[in-house]
């Protein structure tokens, strides 16, 4: 893809990684054609020129709506820009008009509301985000606008979401068609609600999804002339019809046989149902209950569904029937009869299910027993009956399974057109196709043929569609664009389909009673053997190597030739046409007169050819959108997005293809405004004094020497590596440009250094001799401080030194002097103290003396007195003694003395 672009030395660029697909770094070397990368995982790389491609480093950080707007248009880059989205949750990308849709393993509500339906509905393509809505508005519009039909092609491998893609148009277009507050049953409700109905008996859980819808659809909305839905037809293709009778852990059958075992128990107890664990056609997987699917409920949601689509209660229980006894069918088992090469029914048990499956399908158990262990070959002569050995009777009871089963399938198919009706005014449609996209596994057989074939067809469809597109754009640019080279896969298709062909070859092997795979095989080699699509594999018997656009796949030759026979058995046929009831009857209709008694080989290939020319017609009589599914990882977890993975499925999508096509054209594609805008630097001389961006392109272009580039009316288209012959011109010029602003960058940066540092030099130098300065004007202040001290502690020392001595000086002295006071003075005083005592001693005794003489004087006088006072009391008593006692006054001797 793409030419070797213009890298140099520094160029950033996509390499290949065995892990990652693509890995970007940076050109350190180049050596003649070898460029030398380091790789942003720190990798060193060596790798040749023409494998490496531009990364562009101006890519918007949230990846870019559309990737045809990439500056690089290459597998690396539409890798980055979905994966970058995609951790965004922008599911949504388109290529052009394709979209495609990476699924988000879970939930976005947000995406699919009523309020988002309004806002695409009536907006321009590209306007608002990429999403589906936008894909089913613009096919509606142009129906409506332009009276064309329209169809929208939906692929994908398995699991990539495509039925849900399917679900969310059919969904926008019921809101966009739907008659608004209609009660009841309108067809909008019963196309939706056909939805859940083919789920339940045609998707199963597979390994890759747990919801894997087990065949191809294609849904025809019809619309009246007022754009409102007015009638729809489902077609389906290629059931997978195996799947009924053999499946491996951890896959499991259809739906339905779980939701009708999980049944309410009246419903179970009708059909003599038991536990899934107990039905050979369930339990070969140990795989029964899947997470998030609840089989009770979903068996009422289908019951409710099929109310809706018109499948009435009378029919539904007929349909559960049959589902039921295709479970009993499966659990007959036979042992070895008598006679050479005949079996019996083994056990009880097996003849239990064998009266149950008769009962069910309301035909004769004999009949029924016999339609499983014999054969009746019709000859001119007569009819023989043969017996069948145990293990054809298991072959014998498998095919009827699988034919009951893909009656019904086809039968609830036709029931749900009927109902939902078509419109014969009709003229306008959109078709919505939901089909299995590329597989290719470790084995490969018969449907993977088939499936690849639909996708070579649609792959055509695809190529020319987008092809058809690129040169309507270059017409509309006006530019001229016949040197466009296109690569067509029609020759892989003549390999399959044409006469001669892969599937007529099979025919033929069918059709030969003596052919095995290996005489098949055998046929293919040598008729094939010069086609360069076809290849024997080395070592091999029996497999074959188509080389299909998206890639090799080896087919298994072994049991195409069974699975392409398409008869019922004419016992089979027999049976159940004569069952009572009418239901089961339908389901095998009455063939024609010649055809009976003989098993007239139908094939499958063939009849799937003829659905698939009849779709490609009808696909090609509308107007196409493609939304290509991707499925990002194979846990089906979220946020997990595995680069090979999706590369594959791009490449098997036609994706790259599709960029293919784009890049054999103009793969790069400016408007002015952005060229001048992006590559204005290459000529800045040539921009001024002229407003015109187209000339200035014209101008740029020129100076640069490009050559083959064209300039539309609107936009500039650059050839494969032009855009990066550009970028790297720029890049140059950019570089340049950098370097002087490198330049005077630095100088700026080393001068304000310098200044920065001289002036911090000088305040540290003055910081510090200050610091020196004032450390030194310290010490001399503490030295005369010290000195001060000093001489004021000696003068205190010596004053008191000297104060002492004085002190003891007078106290001397005045000891002396007292010494010599008291000596003279203790003299003197001596005789005054004589003397004083002398007087002091006369005084004494003189008083004495005197004291004496004044008590004697009172004594004498007391008792001089007292003589005196007795006498006169003597006196006073006499006349008293003469008186009356009582009249007598007393005196006493104080009183007496008194007086
Ligand atoms: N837009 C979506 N939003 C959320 N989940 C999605 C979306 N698309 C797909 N899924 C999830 O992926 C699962 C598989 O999707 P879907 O059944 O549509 O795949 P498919 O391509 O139809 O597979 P198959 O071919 O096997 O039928 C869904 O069951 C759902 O869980």
């Amino acid at each position: 893809m793409g030419t070797p672009a213009n890298i140099i030395v520094g160029s950033h660029v996509w390499v290949e990684d065995p892990t990652l697909a693509w890995i970007d770094g940076e050109v350190v070397s180049i050596k003649n054609n070898e460029v030398h990368v380091q790789t942003s995982n720190g990798k060193k790389v060596t790798t040749d020129r023409s494998k490496v491609f531009p990364k562009d480093m101006e890519a918007p950080p949230g990846g870019v709506d559309d990737m045809t707007r990439l500056s690089y248009l290459h597998e690396p880059g539409v890798l980055q820009n979905l994966a970058t989205r995609y951790e965004l949750n922008e599911i949504y990308t388109y290529t052009g008009s394709i979209l495609i849709a990476v699924n988000p393993f879970q939930r976005l509500p947000h995406l699919y509301d009523t309020h988002m339906m309004e806002q695409y509905k009536g907006a321009d393509f590209g306007e608002l985000s990429p999403h589906v809505f936008a894909i089913a508005d613009v096919a509606y519009r142009e129906m409506i606008n332009e009276g064309k039909n329209n169809s929208i092609l939906v692929s994908g491998e398995s699991g990539a979401g495509k039925t849900e893609t399917t679900k969310m148009l059919m969904r926008y277009l019921a809101h966009l068609g739907g008659r608004s507050g209609v009660e009841g049953r309108t067809v909008e409700q019963q196309v939706l609600e056909s939805n859940p109905v083919l789920e339940a008996f045609g998707n199963a859980k597979t390994v890759r999804n747990n919801n894997s819808s087990r065949f191809g659809k294609f849904v025809e909305i019809q619309f009246d002339k007022t754009g409102r839905i007015s009638g729809a037809a489902i077609r389906t293709y290629l059931l997978e019809r195996s799947r009924v009778c053999q499946i491996n852990t951890p896959e499991r059958n259809y739906h339905c046989f779980y939701f009708l075992c999980a049944a309410p128990p009246e419903d179970t107890q009708r059909y003599k149902l038991a536990d899934a664990r107990s039905f050979h056609y369930l339990n070969q997987s140990s795989c029964i209950e899947v997470e998030g699917i609840n089989d009770a409920e979903e068996y009422l949601a289908t019951r409710r569904a099929m109310d809706i689509v018109g499948i009435n209660e009378e029919e539904q229980e007929a349909i559960f029937r049959v589902v039921a006894a295709v479970l009993h069918i499966g659990n007959i088992n036979f042992a070895k009869g008598k006679e050479v090469d005949s079996s019996v029914i083994q056990d009880d048990n097996s003849r239990f299910h064998l009266n149950t499956a008769s009962e069910l399908l309301e035909c004769d158990c004999n009949n029924l027993e016999k339609a499983l262990i014999t054969r009746e070959i019709v000859t001119p002569e007569e009819i023989i009956t043969r017996t069948l050995d145990p293990e054809s009777a298991l072959a014998s009871r498998d095919a009827l399974a699988k034919t009951i089963y893909s009656r019904l399938f086809d039968w609830i198919v036709e029931k749900i057109n009927v109902s939902i009706g078509q419109d014969p005014n009709s003229k306008q449609l959109i078709g919505v196709l939901d089909i299995y996209g590329f597989e290719s596994f470790k084995i490969n057989s018969f449907e993977q043929l088939c499936i690849n074939y639909t996708n070579e067809k649609l792959q055509q469809h695809f190529n020319q569609h987008v092809f058809k597109m690129e040169q309507e754009e270059y017409t509309r640019e006006e530019i001229n664009w016949s040197y466009i080279e296109f690569v067509d896969n029609q020759d892989v298709l003549d390999l399959i389909e044409k006469k001669g062909g892969l599937i007529a070859l099979l025919d033929e092997a069918c059709m030969f009673p003596r052919s095995t795979h290996e005489t098949f095989a055998q046929k293919l080699y040598t008729t094939f053997k010069n086609n360069k699509r076809f290849v024997k594999p080395k070592l091999s018997r029996t497999d074959f190597t188509v080389v299909h656009y998206a890639g090799d796949v080896t087919y298994q030759a072994d049991h195409f030739l069974d699975k392409n026979k398409d008869y019922v058995v004419a016992e089979h046929q027999d049976l159940l046409n004569a069952s009572s009831c009418p239901f089961v009857a339908s389901l095998f209709p009455s063939l024609p007169e010649e055809s009976s008694k003989s098993s007239k080989f139908s094939s499958i290939g063939s009849r799937f050819k003829l659905q698939l020319q009849s779709l490609m017609e009808t696909l090609s009589s509308t107007e196409p959108h493609y939304i290509r599914c991707v499925k990002p990882n194979n846990l089906l977890k979220p946020a997990i997005f595995e680069n090979t993975n999706v590369i594959q499925q791009l490449r098997c999508g036609g994706v790259l293809e599709a960029i293919r096509i784009s890049c054999a054209g103009y793969p790069t594609r400016k408007t002015f405004y952005e060229f001048v805008n992006r590559f204005g630097v290459l000529g800045p001389e040539l921009l001024e004094g002229s407003n015109d961006d187209k000339i200035a392109c014209q101008k740029i272009l020129e100076k640069m020497k490009l050559e083959n580039y064209q300039i539309g009316k609107t936009k500039v288209f650059l050839r494969a590596g032009q855009m990066a012959d550009l970028d790297a011109r720029r890049a140059e010029v950019l570089g340049k440009a950098a370097r002087i602003i490198q330049r005077l960058m630095r100088t700026y940066i080393a001068r304000k250094q310098f200044v920065l540092v001289r002036r911090s030099a000088t305040h540290l130098q003055s910081f510090v001799r200050g610091t020196l300065v004032r450390n030194l004007y310290e010490c001399m202040r503490r030295e005369a401080a010290a000195v001060k001290i000093q001489k004021n502690v000696r003068r205190h020392k010596a004053r008191e030194s000297y104060l002492l001595l004085q002190a003891a000086t007078v106290t001397l002295q005045t000891g002396l002097r007292a010494m010599s006071a008291r000596k003279e003075f203790r003299f003197r005083k001596e005789t005054k103290a004589a003397v004083h005592i002398q007087a002091r001693w006369r005084c004494h005794r003189d008083y004495s003396h005197y004291k004496n003489m004044q008590r004697a004087v009172l004594t004498y006088q007391c008792a001089w007195r007292q003589r005196l006072a007795r006498r006169e009391l003597r006196n006073l008593k006499m006349p008293q003694e003469k008186l009356e006692p009582s009249k007598r006054p007393k005196i006493s001797l104080r009183s007496a003395l008194k007086s």
